[in-house]
Parts: structure tokens; C-alpha cells; sequence
């Protein structure tokens, strides 16, 4: 069965905009998820990434959110960089065009370079937080898949569709990651909403033994955050960080800012900071950068 977006997202197509009249060309298809299918496009010299909607009214509110916080002073500033609608066959389909982000998930990232990475990427993604609440927006769905993960850890998010203005009703969640899953809150757009998403992300991502499987199955009833309380047993990063996870579950941090200052004293004995990293890879490149200097200098003296 082909889909609506294979033949006008086929590596080398071009992707004219309606009214603003660019044209982006097609490298490669990024994802396709529930809202929509993301392409990584070229325009010029630069690489974006375009992301065109299959629900219009929720294509549409991901790009007002997006938009309201491409607007502020912060480093989502220009993030969204286009807006328009393509023809695709009879249909008018809406797209925009944001910022591309090249990296990984934070689960393939500590997987590659190791847990304590998470010192140094929770402390990144509560100051992209902290960003945008101090402007008045709560990020909503945060979890895995909505951020990417690339160099010494730094962090980006994306899939805006989940931003909500302060005090309104949680538009978009992923269960797990959701207080009103477990019985821990109103699905109500609060610092602590997202600080609850975060420590369930850091957990998420520490668990080597599928714990959060067959979660979703269970009855509210029974839903327990102790069933949790095992990853933090068995994994040391896990225990490390768990007063902060205790707090940020119980909602007992009422802004990020507060939640932020907690883990730095927590993590900052951890000396993970990008430049006092254990990179042995470093100091070996260095060495062998020096011997071989060493070795011209000989050869051709
Ligand atoms: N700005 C970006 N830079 C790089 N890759 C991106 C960007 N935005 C999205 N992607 C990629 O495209 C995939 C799908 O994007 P996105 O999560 O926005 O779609 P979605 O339809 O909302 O998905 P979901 O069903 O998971 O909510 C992502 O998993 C990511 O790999």
C-alpha cells in the first residue's frame, strides 16, 4: 500500500510552498509518526527539516506553539523557519519548515558513551526547561522520542505539538510519561507537569530491563510509582539522581528553576561537565598527534 507522502517525499523531489513560494529539496524521509511525516529537506546551502501534518487543526496549533516560542529570547528563537501548504496529488497539504537537528535518542546516546552522560543531558534538558517556562509555556509531551541528543550532550527538543500555555488543560501526552496516569496530578499545564515527564524520561531511559513494558495494561488502581522504585535499586546513576526523582514525582518542586538548582548540587560532584569528561580518546588522539609529529620531524630532519 503506497501512502499520501511517498511519492512527494521521495529522495529528490522538490516541495514548492503555495503562498511563500520556496522550494525545498527532498534528501530523506526523517519519521512518520501520529502527526505527521517529517522529511529532511535542502534549500540552498542549508538543511531543515519539514514536517508536513495529516490533521490540519493539530498541524495548525503545533505551529502557533511553535511559533509563539520561535519568538522569544531564548534558544528556541527561530527555530520554526517557514510555514506554507504543498499540493500533493488533489490535496492541499499544510508543512513548516523548522530547524534540523542531527543526533540521537538520549537511550541510543547513553547506550553508546555511558549513564553518566545523564548527569550532563538532565542538566541540559531542565535549562531548555527552565527556558521555556520562565516564558510562560509548559512543553506537555515531553518524553524520548521529542528530543534529540547529539555532541557532548547537548539537547534539543522537538515535536512541539504538546506545548501548552501555563494554567490550560495538557493537550497532548504519552501515558507513561503522564502524572494523570499514575494517579500523581491534574493533566494540567504546570512547571511540575513537565518535571514529573522529565523524571520518568531519566528513568526511562536508565532502564535496562524493560520495566516500563506492559504498563500501560495495568489497571489505575494498581498503578503504583513503587513498581519503579527497582530501576532505581539496580542502577547506580538511577540511585544517584533519586532524591531528585523522589521530589520531581511527588510534584514537590513547584518550578523548574527550583527543580534545576536541586540536581546541580546533586550532580555537580559528578565532574561530567563536557570539559572535565574522561575522554580517553582525547588524551590518546593527543599523544598519537604528538608521535606522529615526532616521527616527520625525524624522518625528514
Ligand atoms: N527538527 C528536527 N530535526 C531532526 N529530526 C527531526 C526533527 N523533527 C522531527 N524529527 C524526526 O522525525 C521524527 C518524527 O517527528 P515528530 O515526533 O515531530 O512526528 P510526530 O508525527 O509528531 O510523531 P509522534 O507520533 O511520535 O508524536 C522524529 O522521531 C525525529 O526522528
Amino acid at each position: 500500500m503506497t501512502t499520501w507522502y511517498e511519492d512527494a517525499f521521495r529522495p529528490g523531489s522538490e516541495i514548492r510552498g503555495k503562498w511563500n513560494g520556496r522550494v525545498y529539496m527532498v534528501e530523506r524521509l526523517l519519521g512518520a509518526g501520529s502527526n505527521g511525516v517529517v522529511a529532511l529537506v535542502r534549500r540552498g546551502t542549508g538543511r531543515f527539516a519539514l514536517k508536513a501534518g495529516h490533521e490540519t487543526v493539530d498541524h495548525q496549533s503545533e505551529i502557533n506553539s511553535l511559533l509563539a516560542i520561535s519568538l522569544t529570547e531564548t534558544s528556541f528563537k527561530n527555530f520554526l523557519i517557514d510555514a506554507d501548504d504543498m499540493t500533493v496529488g488533489e490535496k492541499e497539504v499544510s508543512f513548516y519548515v523548522m530547524r534540523y537537528i542531527e543526533g540521537m535518542t538520549i537511550s541510543d546516546f547513553i547506550h553508546k558513551r555511558g549513564q553518566d552522560w545523564v548527569y550532563v543531558i538532565g542538566t541540559n534538558l531542565l535549562r531548555k526547561l527552565t527556558e521555556l517556562h520562565r516564558n510562560g509555556y509548559i512543553f506537555g509531551d515531553l518524553k524520548i522520542e521529542n528530543m534529540i541528543v547529539s555532541n557532548y550532550g547537548d539537547v534539543d527538543l522537538i515535536d512541539f505539538g504538546g506545548v501548552t500555555s501555563k494554567g490550560r488543560a495538557i493537550k497532548q501526552l504519552t501515558e507513561v510519561y503522564d502524572r494523570g496516569f499514575w494517579n500523581k496530578g491534574e493533566r494540567i499545564a504546570e512547571e511540575s507537569y513537565d518535571l514529573f515527564s522529565f523524571a520518568i524520561l531519566l528513568l526511562k531511559s536508565l532502564d535496562q530491563r524493560n520495566r516500563f513494558t506492559g504498563l500501560t495494561q495495568t489497571l489505575p488502581q494498581t498503578r503504583d510509582l513503587e513498581q519503579l522504585t527497582a530501576i532505581i535499586r539496580e542502577n547506580a546513576v538511577a540511585a544517584h539522581i533519586a532524591p531528585f526523582l523522589h521530589k520531581a514525582l511527588n510534584g514537590e518542586f513547584h518550578t523548574s528553576q527550583e527543580a534545576y538548582q536541586y540536581w546541580r548540587s546533586l550532580v555537580s560532584g559528578k565532574k561530567i561537565g563536557p570539559m572535565t569528561l574522561k575522554m580517553p580518546w582525547l588524551k590518546i588522539c593527543f599523544a598519537a598527534s604528538i608521535f606522529i609529529f615526532g616521527a616527520t620531524v625525524y624522518i625528514y630532519w
